[in-house]
């Protein structure tokens, strides 16, 4: 069984500090043992979130980091609808901006524009991307990331798979697409369940008091009718950082608190 951690925040601002130091710490962790550090975003509120302090912490060697998108719209690299346009304009620029060593810009791995028109190539593509960076290095069946940060939309959803669509049955892709999403864009690629529930570390961000009727349903009643409440991990460790507006309808025993 795998350890669940729910860590609740006074505010987002503490909720990114407390990043920065889980993220500082986790990075330095596979970097001594793998030299590396591979490390997925999703979209929405998550990359200005966790960016805020990590991008001036000094401590980091972001030179070894490998970073990946676990959903991706399928838009061109500079649409404002661009999930890595987010990432660059949060984390990357920044990091380039602050520091002699930013994160190597084939480190980054981008959905292939090319095949910005056609979901079903393009995720094949990032599999590709994926099979690059992990065969031979850290992979079973499934690719091991040392982190996934997810976010969770009003419905449930994470990365780019919604509640009641088949992307949540795939079994055997890493990466899969999807041309009707009920969020637009409408096209994206996703990873798909194994490859989430196979990280060493998955770690939920989400703040606002919007979602906390289904937080409570997933964490106190371990309800499996979102997808974010089929995340659960198969080797690594759950944690989720949430706010007080976020957390306000757990009970309180569910919370851990948050030590490094
Ligand atoms: O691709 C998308 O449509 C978004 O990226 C989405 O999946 C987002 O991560 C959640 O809706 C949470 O968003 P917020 O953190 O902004 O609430």
């Amino acid at each position: 069984m795998y350890e669940k951690n729910v860590y609740n925040f006074q505010s987002g601002d503490l909720v990114s500090q407390a990043l920065n130091h889980f993220i500082e710490k986790k990075s330095a962790e596979a970097i001594a043992k793998t030299g590396r550090f591979t490390v997925a975003f999703s979209g929405g509120s998550l990359p200005k979130t966790v960016a805020k302090y990590l991008v001036n912490n000094k401590a980091i060697d972001f030179s070894k980091w490998h970073v990946f998108f676990a959903d991706e719209r399928c838009v061109p690299l500079n649409h404002p609808d661009s999930n890595y346009a987010l990432v660059k304009t949060e984390l990357l620029d920044k990091i380039k901006a602050g520091r002699l060593v930013a994160i190597p810009e084939d480190q980054v791995y981008a959905l292939n524009e090319k095949f910005a028109s056609n979901s079903e190539n393009a995720a094949e593509d990032y599999e590709h991307q994926l099979i690059s960076a992990f065969v031979g290095k850290n992979t079973v069946r499934h690719p091991v990331f040392d982190l996934i940060l997810l976010g969770m939309g009003p419905d449930g959803h994470t990365c780019s798979l919604f509640p009641g669509f088949p992307q949540l049955q795939e079994n055997e892709k890493w990466v899969t697409n999807i041309d009707n999403s009920p969020k637009p864009p409408p096209s994206r690629i996703t990873f798909t369940l194994p490859v989430v529930n196979n990280a060493h570390n998955i770690v939920f961000v989400t703040t606002g008091a919007g979602k906390a009727s289904i937080i409570h349903e997933i964490l106190d009643q371990n309800s499996k009718e979102y997808p974010s409440g089929l995340v659960s991990p198969t080797r690594g460790n759950l944690y989720w950082f949430l706010d007080n507006e976020s957390s306000s309808k757990i009970v309180s025993h569910s919370i851990s608190l948050f030590g490094l």
